[in-house]
C-alpha cells in the first residue's frame, strides 16, 4: 500500500469576509507526497495564497480537512517553512540575526537555542554559504541586494530544517538573471535536504525547472483542474529549459492556464449555486 500523502487537503473551501464575501477556494483536492517537490500555477486570483495559508494553517478552511504529516490542521504548522515574494526581513537585525529568528519561536530549538547557540549559529553559516552570503552575516537587511535578501529570507525559511518548504513566490519580484541563479540553488538545497515543497509561481519555467509535478488551478473559486509530472533528470541545468521537450512542457501549462482563465464564467455560475 502506498504510504500516505504527507499533505493531503480534501474537498476544501474557503470565503473570505463571511456569507456574502469572497470565495477563493471550492472543494479544492491536492495530495503531496513527503518530499515530493510540488508547483501550483493558475490564473491570477485563482486562489494560490490562500491554499498556502489553509495548508500552514495560517487561516482555517471553511469547510473541508488539511492534514499535514497525518495530523488536521487547526494552527500554524511548526514544521513548515516560508518564504513569500517580498523577503520580510527585520531590517534592525542582521543577516545572521534574521536567519535564526525561526529557532527563537519554533520547538524544540527554541528550548535549546541558548544552550546550543555555536552548532546552531554554525548552521545558520554553513547554509548562508550555500546560497552564496558568507562574509555577509554581520550585514543589515538594507545593505543587500533583492536578490541577496531573498536568498538569506530562503536561509531563514530553512534553518529550522522543516519537513515541509512552503514558498508563495519567492522570486516573483527579482530580475530573470537572479531568478535563474536562485532556481539553481533552491533545487540544490532540496536535492540535499528533501523537504516536501509546495512552491506557488507564476513562471511556467521556475515550475517545470524545478517540480516533481505542476498542479494547474482553476480561475476563482480555484480548485485543482489538471497536474504534469516532470520527469526531467535532476540536477537540471538552465540549458535544459531551452530544450524541445521542456518547451513543449512549458507550453502545454500555458495552454491549461489559458483554458482555465477562459473557464472564468463557469467558475462564477459555480459559486453562485453554492454558498458554503
Ligand atoms: N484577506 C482577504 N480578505 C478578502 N479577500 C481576500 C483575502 N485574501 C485574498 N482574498 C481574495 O481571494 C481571492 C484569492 O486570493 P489569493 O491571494 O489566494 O489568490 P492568488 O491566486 O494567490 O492571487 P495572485 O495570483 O494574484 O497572487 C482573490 O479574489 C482575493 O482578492
Amino acid at each position: 500500500m502506498p504510504p500516505p500523502p504527507f499533505v493531503q487537503v480534501e474537498q476544501v473551501s474557503m470565503r473570505y469576509g463571511g456569507l456574502e464575501g469572497t470565495l477563493a477556494l471550492q472543494a479544492a483536492d491536492l495530495a503531496v507526497a513527503r518530499g515530493e517537490f510540488v508547483a501550483v500555477v493558475g490564473p491570477s486570483g485563482c486562489g494560490k495564497s490562500t491554499l498556502m495559508r489553509l495548508v500552514t494553517g495560517l487561516w482555517p478552511a471553511t469547510a473541508g480537512r488539511v492534514t499535514v504529516d497525518g495530523r488536521p490542521v487547526s494552527g500554524p504548522v511548526a514544521i513548515a517553512g516560508m518564504a513569500f515574494q517580498n523577503p520580510t526581513l527585520l531590517p534592525w537585525r542582521s543577516i545572521l540575526d534574521n536567519v535564526m529568528l525561526p529557532l527563537e519561536v519554533v520547538e524544540p530549538h527554541r528550548r535549546q537555542l541558548r544552550r546550543e547557540r555555536a552548532r546552531y549559529e554554525a548552521e545558520a553559516r554553513e547554509l548562508l554559504a550555500q546560497v552564496g552570503l558568507a562574509g555577509f552575516e554581520q550585514k543589515y537587511p538594507w545593505q543587500l541586494s533583492g536578490g541577496m535578501q531573498q536568498r538569506a529570507s530562503l536561509c531563514r525559511a530553512l534553518i529550522h530544517r522543516p519537513a515541509l518548504l512552503m514558498l508563495d513566490e519567492p522570486f516573483g519580484a527579482l530580475d530573470i538573471f537572479t531568478r535563474e541563479d536562485l532556481w539553481a540553488v533552491l533545487q540544490e538545497v532540496w536535492m540535499a535536504r528533501r523537504p516536501t515543497v509546495i512552491l506557488v509561481t507564476h513562471d511556467l519555467r521556475e515550475a517545470a525547472y524545478l517540480a516533481d509535478r505542476v498542479l494547474v488551478m482553476s480561475a476563482r473559486p480555484g480548485r485543482i483542474i489538471a497536474e504534469r509530472e516532470v520527469g526531467f533528470q535532476r540536477p537540471r541545468r538552465l540549458e535544459d529549459t531551452y530544450a524541445p521537450e521542456f518547451q513543449a512542457l512549458v507550453h502545454e501549462l500555458r495552454d491549461h492556464i489559458a483554458a482555465a482563465r477562459e473557464e472564468g464564467p463557469d467558475a462564477a455560475r459555480r459559486e453562485a449555486a453554492d454558498v458554503r
